[in-house]
């Protein structure tokens, strides 16, 4: 059987600069890749997709995010201290106000009926994203909930500075993506990296697994919940 901690140290001890978020994100691929590259980002940012799909995404992106919000309670009250706790703390109040409100002004702006705002019909790969968060906030793992969103995070942040904005793009597809490539983000994903890295430095063989375990699966989900929101 492999042991992802041994793994590791042989994958380091070729790098001269190594570090396991960049290790766990390579044994990622392709997943980690196809979600970069996915054409719903490319779509969205030349401004070639249709208001109606962008509403279908955000809606059951909505879905993704009620229960990303829960997790991120569970991470402030399981984080060793302070420091990380106004980390995590700052990232929830913009999540919950700058955020929500893209959220909201789309679902007005493109006619989105009540019901599909608030309980709507999850596809099945939204529903088992669900599943995974609300299982990581339950693991009471501090490391399991930064693999989570070191790859959420990540992610967005991977595609957001990887597409160029089209000229003319609607506000809210433009302000979508501006929330994912700004500075504030990029010291955001840069702190959840260390902080993964320096958590993982203190965990057990069995902790290590199950954190290397979290964090594939995380990028898993992540790709069957756009492909099933967007098939181009
Ligand atoms: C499926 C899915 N995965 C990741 C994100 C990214 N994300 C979730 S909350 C948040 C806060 C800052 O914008 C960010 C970047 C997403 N929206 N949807």
């Amino acid at each position: 059987m492999s042991m992802p901690r041994t793994d590791y140290a042989a994958w380091a001890a070729e790098r001269s600069a190594p570090r396991l978020t960049d290790w766990l994100r390579e044994t990622s691929e392709p997943d980690w890749s196809a979600v970069v590259n996915h054409p719903l980002f490319d779509a969205l940012a030349e401004g070639s997709l249709p208001g109606e799909a962008f509403a279908d995404y955000m809606v059951q992106d909505y879905g993704f995010v009620d229960p990303f919000t829960a997790l991120l309670g569970h991470a402030i009250g399981h984080a060793p201290g302070m420091a990380d706790r106004v980390v995590l703390g700052q990232f929830v109040g913009m999540l919950t106000s700058d955020e929500n409100s893209v959220f909201q002004r789309t679902f007005e702006t493109f006619g989105v009926p009540e019901t599909d705002r608030n309980a709507p019909e999850y596809l099945p790969a939204t529903a088992s994203f669900q599943q995974l968060l609300r299982e990581t906030g339950a693991s009471e793992s501090y490391a399991q909930m930064l693999a989570v969103l070191v790859v959420t995070e990540w992610l967005y942040l991977g595609w957001a500075t990887r597409i160029t904005r089209g000229e003319i793009l609607h506000p809210l597809y433009d302000e979508w993506v501006g929330l994912h490539d700004s500075q504030a983000f990029q010291t955001f994903v840069a702190w959840l990296r260390r902080r993964l890295e320096e958590i993982a430095e203190t965990l057990d063989e069995t902790e290590f697994a199950r954190m290397v375990e979290r964090f594939h699966e995380t990028v898993a989900r992540e790709r069957a919940f756009h492909d099933a929101v967007y098939s181009g």
